[in-house]
């Protein structure tokens, strides 16, 4: 993520009084190859970049004159109260960033009252996970090859008290980040994807070049299932379903109509590149699926302007990929915490200095494309 700021050089996340600013600390505390896997876009790079610049385009209308002396950024998502409409899009591999890994993220989504999304792909087990989380947590879900396995892994999500199955649905094969393919990403040997293999069956497909994360997925991911499949999905799971990377007014028609939420994403730019960034697909989401499901947004949120941008054109939240794995590099869950509360801060600001005190007064009005 390229910040619009030029972030000051400062010691401590104490200092830190922007998102940019943790960023530069959470890239400072990663080794080469984690950086890279998570900085990293698809190919060019075009729809990493647009992510942001996209938000950055978009100009704001606000209103005066209206009481805003008690700003009220709370809100909910599928029935749970969140402090405010952000959360923490799902990215594998905490283990990376942090010892503590997944639970740091876990604690730090209770402590600020957000809610976390658990990747398939975590360096910690779900049970573990979801009792950091205390219910303020969805789980992921990457379909396996291996049906029983899938099987039964979301019913260890739901035993451990996930509240939505998010289905990513834009990944059947990896995207391409060419940094990761040049240095030969591997996961290191301490680390393994317990959910779904041991470290010996990782290491099992390895070979001597490129990404080793793309031999990973490719051997352990379905890359068969259709819209046909969708009610075999939710055959197998009590949870809400959320299809998350959907980018068009078509696929989102089908997800409504197939009983499913929206999660507008394009992977944090790390699968189709030249993808229309999220910002400029949510408009015509919003039309199509006229009320009928929960739509929420990820890809270059890093502003209290981003956030309420989104929630004025009708996103119900949003969530932050890298941003909180920065925080999560910076300082494990304080990092986390701080990461959510700047931004929840800058949001109330924005909220105020738009004329909205309440969720509901933010409107399409406000932003102009
Ligand atoms: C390092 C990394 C790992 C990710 N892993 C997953 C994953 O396991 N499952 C998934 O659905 N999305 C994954 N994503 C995508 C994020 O959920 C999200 O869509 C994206 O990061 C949002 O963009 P942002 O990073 O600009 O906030 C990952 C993203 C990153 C950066
Ligand atoms: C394990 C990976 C497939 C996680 C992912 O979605 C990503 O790296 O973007």
């Amino acid at each position: 993520m390229t910040p619009d700021v030029q972030a000051t050089p400062h010691a401590s996340l104490r200092d830190a009084v922007n998102l940019a600013d943790i960023e530069t600390l959470g890239r400072a505390a990663l080794d080469q190859g984690a950086l890279e896997y998570y900085a990293s876009g698809a190919n060019d790079e075009h729809t990493l970049r647009e992510n942001r610049a996209a938000f950055t385009r978009a100009r704001l209308r606000p209103r005066v004159l209206m009481d805003v002396s008690g700003v009220d950024t709370g809100t909910s998502v599928l029935g749970l109260p969140i402090s405010s409409p952000i959360g923490i899009a799902p990215s594998a591999f905490h283990g990376l960033a942090h010892p503590d890994a997944e639970r740091a993220t876990a604690r730090a989504a209770h402590a600020r009252s957000s809610v976390m999304t658990l990747s398939t792909f975590s360096n910690t087990p779900i049970e573990t996970v979801g009792a950091d989380a205390q219910g303020r947590f969805w789980f992921q879900l990457y379909l396996l090859r291996d049906r029983a396995l899938s099987r039964s892994i979301l019913d260890r999500a739901h035993a451990a008290g996930a509240r939505a199955l998010v289905f990513t649905v834009d990944a059947p094969f990896l995207g391409r980040r060419e940094a990761n393919e040049r240095h030969r990403f591997a996961l290191p040997a301490h680390l393994s994807a317990p959910n779904v293999a041991s470290r010996a069956e990782l290491a099992q497909v390895e070979t001597d070049s490129g990404s080793q994360l793309a031999n990973y997925f490719q051997n352990l991911v379905d890359k068969t299932f259709t819209w046909r499949d969708l009610d075999w999905l939710r055959g197998q799971t009590p949870l809400p379903i959320i299809l998350k990377g959907v980018l068009t007014a078509e696929d989102a028609v089908l997800a409504a109509e197939h009983g499913c939420h929206v999660w507008v994403s394009n992977h944090g730019g790390r699968q189709l590149d030249t993808a229309i960034s999220s910002f400029e697909a949510l408009p015509e989401i919003v039309d199509a699926v006229a009320g009928r499901s929960e739509i929420y947004l990820d890809g270059g949120v890093t502003r209290g302007t981003d956030v309420l941008k989104a929630v004025a054109l009708g996103a119900r939240a949003v969530f932050l990929g890298r941003a909180a794995l920065w925080g999560l590099a910076a300082a494990g869950q304080r990092g986390v915490e701080r990461t959510l509360e700047l931004l929840e801060d800058e949001f109330r600001l924005a909220m105020a200095l738009c004329g909205a005190a309440r969720i509901e007064d933010l409107t399409p009005a406000l932003v102009r494309l």
